[in-house]
Parts: structure tokens; sequence; C-alpha cells
């Protein structure tokens, strides 16, 4: 009770206004159809989420990281919110009292467009209902066994795909790395979840699959935060049909499948659909989501190194030697490393589900929660050369997170809501680059950008917004 009352009125440090407008003035302002007049309000008066109006969500994560240090209170959409790179503070978030924060904040109309309002695992905020998909589908799914079959079904996969490289090609053995990567990771997804063996998808189709979820991220990005008054209607119908496309294909996999049983994922749930578990609709997202989580985070991850790679000649000949030797260090690093330079989730979400005390600060149920991860991952205080990509950077890191000390590296997060594909990714993603290795070389293409340069977006999902097309030969 003491302890309440003392803490009551401490909060985080955070930017502070000479003329602070009570919430409700925030929803009149955004009434305003002049867009002009709008902004200069909103900026003026209510400028953190003027901020995060016009920049993404880790873009001003980072801008008030950068002004005010690891921890940082701002009023964001008239809530309480707190932007953390602290370790420890992370740490107890999403493990310690992880519990606490296992809702996401988002938009509520924007969350139903997306379909994910109260559906799926990843931005569910009915707690039972994430808790009870998350455990009966995606966990027991993700189980030993589907980690030993991943091993070989990663490299029948990269096998098909490659067979057919001409089709990645833009000119003569010039490639769209990301398009063949993410046509591998999705291939893999469809085969160990939805029961579609390696093959069943034309490679044409398999374009046309992954290109839609590449829409549905963007529709995630632009619903998934900003107030309502802000969507703009061209963009917003723009968005929408990208939903639906990824919905219809849902629905075109489930039609695919050759029923045989062995799959516990798609099984599963069409169980519980049958007994009444589930409606279509959750069956569905929770489909839709196994495919946008696990297509595009490991191909990202591992465009990223296969372009660090082409500068650092050193390190593609030491690869290669420890490869031919049946030995996986280097391998092993450089996924962890370009995880930790480009996390493909640079900012985790959540939200408060009760009140809470942090250092005897006090965290008021619905204060929102930015983790800042990229920023956490690149401080010079707990890596070697935090702003490079360097191996050194992540040697003595460990991915399992047992160590209860302060864990730095966080690339899937930690705790009860951490990354449910956690150790598929680090599976395929070390089969297939292995493979890509052993069998060819890769080279940028003319004006293909640098790791360093290479522009990328840096939203929720960070992804490469220049092309990356590379020079590819057999070995
Ligand atoms: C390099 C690869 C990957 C990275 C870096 C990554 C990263 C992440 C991160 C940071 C989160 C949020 C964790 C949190 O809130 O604490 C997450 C959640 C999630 N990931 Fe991954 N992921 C990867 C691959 C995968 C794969 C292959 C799958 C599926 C097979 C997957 C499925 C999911 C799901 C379903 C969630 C939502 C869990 C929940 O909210 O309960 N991920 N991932």
């Amino acid at each position: 009770m003491l302890l309440r009352y003392s803490t009551r009125k401490k909060i985080f440090p955070g930017p502070k206004h000479l003329i602070s407008l009570p919430n409700y003035f925030f929803n009149i302002i955004l009434t305003i159809s002049n867009k002009k007049i709008r902004n200069i309000l909103l900026n003026l008066f209510f400028p953190e989420s003027f901020q995060y109006i016009k920049l993404t969500v880790p873009v001003a994560s980072q801008y008030y990281t950068s002004k005010y240090g690891d921890i940082v209170q701002i009023n964001l959409f008239n809530q309480p919110t707190i932007i953390i790179s602290n370790p420890d503070f992370a740490d107890y978030i999403l493990r310690r009292n992880g519990k606490n924060y296992t809702l996401r904040f988002g938009n509520s109309l924007g969350l139903e467009y997306l379909g994910m309002k109260n559906k799926g695992i990843i931005w569910n905020r009915n707690i039972q209902r994430w808790k009870y998909q998350r455990l009966n589908f995606f966990q027991k799914a993700l189980n030993n066994k589907l980690l030993d079959d991943a091993k070989y079904v990663s490299n029948d996969a990269t096998d098909y795909v490659l067979k057919h490289l001409d089709k990645y090609e833009i000119e003569t053995n010039i490639i769209d790395t990301m398009d063949l990567l993410r046509s591998i990771t999705f291939t893999i997804t469809c085969h160990l979840f939805l029961d579609l063996p390696i093959g069943i998808i034309s490679i044409e189709k398999t374009k046309y699959y992954v290109n839609s979820i590449v829409q549905y991220f963007k529709a995630w990005e632009y619903f998934l935060l900003k107030p309502t008054q802000i969507y703009d209607e061209k963009q917003t119908n723009k968005h929408q049909k990208s939903i639906k496309q990824l919905n219809n294909v849902v629905n075109e996999l489930i039609s695919k499948r050759v029923m045989n049983n062995n799959c516990l994922f798609i099984n599963s749930l069409l169980n519980a659909l049958n007994n009444q578990q589930i409606t279509k609709e959750e069956m569905n997202q929770c489909i839709l989501e196994m495919l946008i989580a696990g297509t595009d985070t490991s191909s990202v991850t591992m465009f990223y190194f296969l372009l660090a790679l082409c500068d650092r000649k050193e390190l593609e000949e030491q690869l290669l030697k420890e490869l031919k030797e049946n030995s996986y260090q280097i391998l092993i690093n450089g996924l962890k490393e370009s995880m930790r330079f480009k996390p493909v989730g640079p900012v985790i979400m959540r939200c408060a589900i009760n009140d809470d005390i942090y250092n005897n600060t006090h965290i008021k149920n619905g204060t929102n929660i930015i983790i800042n991860l990229v920023d956490m991952h690149r401080r010079n205080e707990y890596f070697v050369q935090g702003n490079q990509f360097n191996l050194i950077n992540v040697e003595d890191k460990d991915l399992s997170n047992t160590n209860n000390e302060k864990n730095v590296f966080l690339p899937f997060g930690i705790g009860p809501k951490e990354c449910v594909g956690r150790w598929l990714a680090k599976v395929e993603m070390e089969i297939i680059i292995e493979q890509l290795i052993l069998n060819y070389s890769f080279k940028r293409a003319n004006g293909t950008k640098t790791l360093e340069e290479l522009q990328t977006r840096w939203d929720i999902a960070q992804q490469p917004t220049d092309p990356g097309y590379m020079l590819i030969q057999k070995r």
C-alpha cells in the first residue's frame, strides 16, 4: 500500500510540454477535415502521436530513444506508452513478468480490417482465445518431430525452387534473391503445416502467393496503429484488396490439400472446427498468420546474410571451408548477426494487462509498451561493434536465452509470447544457406547496394526496399 502510494506520481523520463491539452482534444482535432490544419494542431499539442502518424513505429521510437535514453515515457494516442531498450526492463516485461504483457496494442478497427481482431495469435486481444490457439495449434505442431522433418523438407524445398532458377532471373544469371528465398520458405511452410507436397504448387503460383504475403504486410503496417480518421480512402481500398487476396490464397491452399493425416497443424485445426471449438474465420486466420510469420521473416534474414557475404570474400571462403568440413559455427553466427544487425521484428509491441510496478515506478494497466529491439541490438555497451556487421558481436550470444542474466540479444523475443517458430527458423535457415553456399556463389549485381547502403523499411516488419538482385553462379 505504502509502495503504491509512494510510486503513484513517478513516471519514466520523456518529453514535457508547456501547454498540455486534456486528452479529449486529441479526438476533436482528429475530426478536422482540413489535413493541413489538423496536422499543425496535432504537431503542436500532441507531438508524440503526430510523430507516430508521420513515421513508422521503429523510426518514431528511435527518435525518442535517442533523445531521452533507454527508457522513455510518452503519450501516444491518449495512452501512456513506454519505449524500452534497457535490457533489464525488456526482460522484465517479456519474461520475468511476461504473463502481464501478452497483449499487443493496435487500432481496433484496423485490426478488424486485417482479420486479426480476436482471431489468430499474433495480435489477438482476447487472451483466452490467443492462449488456446497458440497452445493447441501452433505450439503443438512445432514439436521436435516437425523440427526433424524440417531438415529434409528444407533441403527438398530448396532443390525444388533451384530447379526453376530461370523463373527468378531478371536477366541471364541475375536473380531476384528475395523472391527466391521467399519461395523456398513458403514451400517449406506449406509442406510442414498444410500437408502440401513439395512441387504441387507451380513456381508461378508460388510467386503469386508470396507476393500476396508481401502485400498483406503493407496492409498490416497501414492499418495497425494510426487513428481511423487518418485513413485515406484510396489507400484503405487498396490495402483491403490485399487482405482479401491473401484470404483467398488461404482458401485455395486448404482446397489443394491431399488428405493423409500426417500434418498436426492443419489436422488439429480441422478437428477443432468439426468439434466447434473454433470458427472457420479463426481457423483461416491461424493459417494466414502461419504463412506470413513463417515466410518473410527467415527469408529477409537469409537475404541480409547473403548480401553481407557478397562484400566479405574472406568470410565467404571460411564459411565454405567450414561447411565442407561439416562444421557450422560461421553459418550459425552469420545468421545470428543478420538478426542482430537488421532484426526483421525491430520493435516488439505489448500492452500491460494489470497495474504493475518496475523500479518503484507505476505502470498503469493499458499502458503501451514498445521494446526497441534494434536499438538494444546496436548498443556498444553490449556489442563489440554495435553499428557494424561483424560476427564478433554475437559469438558469445546465446539464441536459447537460457541465461537468466540480462538478455540483450532477443531477435525472437522471449517469454510466453515469444516467437513460436524460433527453432524452426533456425533449422530451415541453416539448411537453406548451407545448400545455397555449397552449390552457388553470389555476387551483388550491378546497381544492388551493399548491406550497409541498402535501404530498408523499418516498420513492424523490417524489409529491404531496394532490389536485391544478385549474380548467381554454380560452383
Ligand atoms: C528469422 C526468423 C524469425 C524471426 C527473427 C522472428 C521474430 C519474431 C518476433 C520478434 C516475434 C514477436 C515476439 C514477441 O512479441 O515477444 C515473433 C512472433 C511470432 N513468430 Fe516469429 N520470427 C521468425 C520466424 C518465424 C517462423 C518461421 C514462424 C512460423 C513457423 C514464426 C511464427 C511466429 C508467430 C506465430 C508469432 C506470434 C506469437 C504470438 O504472438 O503469440 N516466426 N517472431
